[in-house]
């Protein structure tokens, strides 16, 4: 029998765009995806948890974790660190279960280059104007960081190209539906090479 590890998925998009929101929704329904708690330096929101949202951490806390090599994958964005706790994913997927990641693009990049048979998942605005406005509504960042977000966000859909997916965020529910779909399709694929590998065993005992 072949051991079957968890697949990888990584969702990215711009500042806005509606990846919490996605995440948060696609969650609420499909419970066997286990989703990886990011570290950050940047300042907690209102209603934001240590441990749930992100775990919050010093610059100093954060550097020592790179020096370490304790991070899957990390970026500076705006002016703060953002990474992925390797042991976490590792030990996740090694024990068969699908893990999510939610980052931004520059450290997506990274674990392409490591992790080149994860799945890569942009989400995509309606439109920029659109992207802007719910920036703008969310309220959680002040006009200088929006605009910074902004340029960032340029930046960021140039990359999508090197995405496996593309999602259009225009509707919640639908953008989740998309993704669940995704991961069926991904499975699918898995199935496949599996039932090949049976079948080369099952050739090579008649
Ligand atoms: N490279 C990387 N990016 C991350 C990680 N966690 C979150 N991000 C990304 O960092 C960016 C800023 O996140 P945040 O400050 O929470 O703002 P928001 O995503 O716009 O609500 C977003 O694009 C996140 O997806 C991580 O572990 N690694
Ligand atoms: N499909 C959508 N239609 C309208 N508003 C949305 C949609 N998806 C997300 N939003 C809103 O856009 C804002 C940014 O969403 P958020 O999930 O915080 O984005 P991100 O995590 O990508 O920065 C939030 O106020 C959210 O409620």
């Amino acid at each position: 029998m072949i051991e079957e590890k968890g697949i990888l998925f990584i969702l990215s998009g711009p500042s806005g765009v509606g990846k919490g929101t996605v995440r948060k929704e696609l969650f609420e329904r499909k419970t066997e995806l286990r989703y990886s708690i990011s570290i950050t330096t940047r300042g907690m929101r209102p209603g934001e948890v240590d441990g749930v949202d992100y775990f919050f951490k010093t610059n100093e806390e954060f550097e020592r974790l790179i020096d370490e090599n304790k991070l899957l994958e990390y970026a500076k964005f705006v002016n703060n660190y953002y990474g992925t706790p390797k042991d976490y994913v590792m030990e996740t997927l090694d024990k068969g279960h699908d893990v999510f990641l939610e980052i931004e693009v520059q450290g997506a990049m990274q674990v392409k280059k490591n992790f080149p048979e994860g799945v890569f998942i942009f989400l995509f605005p309606p439109s920029l104007e659109e992207l802007k406005n719910r920036i703008v509504n969310r309220g959680t960042e002040n006009e200088d960081v929006i605009i910074d977000r902004l340029k960032e966000a340029r930046n960021e859909i140039e990359m999508m190209d090197a995405y496996d997916y593309v999602v259009v965020n225009d509707d919640v529910d639908k953008a989740v539906a998309k993704i669940q779909a995704i991961i069926q399709s991904e499975h699918c694929k898995r199935e496949r090479i599996a039932a090949q590998y049976k079948k080369i065993l099952e050739d090579e005992l008649s």
